[in-house]
């Protein structure tokens, strides 16, 4: 029996028995499990498994896979959208996410970063900046943190739907950077602490994003 590993455009569930006609009109059984395809026989009128991979490359071959790239970064533009609340961490998302983009060739000159009190304000500036026509894709940075009572939920909520609005109503990538955190241990383990730097991880969502944008979807 071979197994191989299933094309990703080849989503089957798991364990249903597929049949394939293949090239010589003969029907060939698999069982797909998970992502791997074993194939039950090769008796006379079956095609071997390695026909039927062949087979399989034939039928995908044919259906585009269209993703952002993130080794063309430089010429994208990039604002940056920071949260003065709890600056000692939005301050480190902030560092983390501008290394990146220096990493993948994003020049200086072509991030611009622009403070805002607190992560509740960060919406309605990135839409403007995604309507400006000036940048790619517009990362949003900000850390929320929760205290005694619900005002944690108002901003937290909103942060994220202002985000959300903001990239659907102005047709420019906006990228949730902001962090939603029990408390201040939480959020410097995100900030380059224990658990990375969110700051970083959310600039490559926007060069992925821009570059599919600028690349393909324009
Ligand atoms: N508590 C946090 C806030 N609160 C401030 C709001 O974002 C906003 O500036 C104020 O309500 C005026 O509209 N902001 C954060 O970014 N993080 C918090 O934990
Ligand atoms: C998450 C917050 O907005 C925080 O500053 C509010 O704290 P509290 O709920 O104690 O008023």
């Amino acid at each position: 029996m071979k197994s191989l590993a299933s094309p990703p455009s080849l989503r089957l569930t798991p364990t249903t028995r597929h049949h394939l006609p293949s090239r010589q009109s003969s029907i060939v059984s698999c069982v797909i499990k998970s992502n791997s395809l074993s194939f039950s026989s090769s008796a006379s009128g079956f095609a071997s498994p390695l026909a039927v991979e062949k087979e399989l490359r034939l039928q995908t071959a044919a259906v585009r896979h269209v993703t952002g790239s993130l080794i063309r970064g430089e010429g994208l533009r990039f604002a940056i959208v920071v949260a003065r609340f709890n600056e000692v961490v939005t301050k480190l998302l902030l560092e983390g996410a501008i290394e990146t983009f220096k990493k993948y060739s994003v020049r200086e000159e072509d991030i611009e970063v622009i403070w805002v009190p607190g992560s509740f304000e960060i919406g309605v500036v990135a839409q403007n900046l995604g309507k400006s026509g000036k940048f790619n894709a517009v990362l949003c940075i900000g850390a929320v943190i929760r205290g005694d009572t619900t005002h944690y939920d108002a901003v937290a909520n909103s942060a994220a739907s202002g985000v959300l609005s903001a990239g659907i109503n102005s047709g420019v990538p906006c990228i949730f950077g902001v962090l939603t955190c029990e408390d201040m241990d939480q959020a410097l383990n995100r900030s380059g602490g224990k658990a990375g730097n969110k700051g970083a991880e959310t600039a490559l969502t926007a060069l992925e994003m821009a570059s599919l944008f600028e690349h393909h979807l324009k």
